[in-house]
């Protein structure tokens, strides 16, 4: 199975970064995982409506560039669908049975995806009302990614 996720601009802070390359690590017995970095569009602090749908536009066309035809897309949005992590596992075991071996993220930067990308997506996942840190954000997933795999495989790291 291939794990791609798409995140917009770089992941600034060592720790963020450091987690990620564990759980990447702890991912690599059961996917082949990969974190895709688009740049992010820079903007000013204050930016009218017209103004943030443009950087939502063009880094959705960054971000829709990265992904194949053949991939499963899931975006993560606030107003997603939330499920609680068992059914999210199952939901990875299912698309794997079903042939859909290639599963792919995708974070918006800090105004959001675009409708396009929300369009492309075959999903959307919620972690809830909260807004978290896009760069977070992409921890966060990666530990319920690993977290599915170990819910699968009946590991008591899931509790
Ligand atoms: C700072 S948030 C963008 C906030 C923007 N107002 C929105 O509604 O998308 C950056 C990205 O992180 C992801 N994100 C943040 N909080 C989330 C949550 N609770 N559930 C799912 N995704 C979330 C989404 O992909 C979002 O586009």
């Amino acid at each position: 199975m291939n794990i791609k996720i798409i995140g917009v601009g770089k992941l600034k802070e060592k720790y963020f970064r450091a987690a990620i390359a564990e759980y990447a690590k702890r991912l690599s017995r059961f996917a082949k995982f990969e974190i895709v970095e688009v740049p992010d569009e820079k903007a000013p602090e204050k930016l009218s409506q017209a103004q943030m749908d443009q950087v939502m536009a063009t880094e959705g066309e960054r971000i829709l560039a990265k992904i194949k035809p053949k991939e499963y897309v899931i975006a993560l949005a606030i107003k997603g669908k939330e499920r609680p992590s068992e059914v999210f596992a199952k939901e990875i075991a299912d698309l794997s049975t079903y042939g859909h071996s290639d599963i792919t993220f995708v974070i918006g930067g800090s105004l959001g995806l675009s409708p396009e990308v929300i369009e492309r997506a075959d999903d959307q996942l919620s972690f809830g009302q909260l807004t978290m840190p896009h760069q977070l954000m992409r921890v966060v997933l990666s530990e319920q990614i690993y977290r599915a795999f170990m819910i699968n495989e009946g590991s008591p790291y899931h509790k």
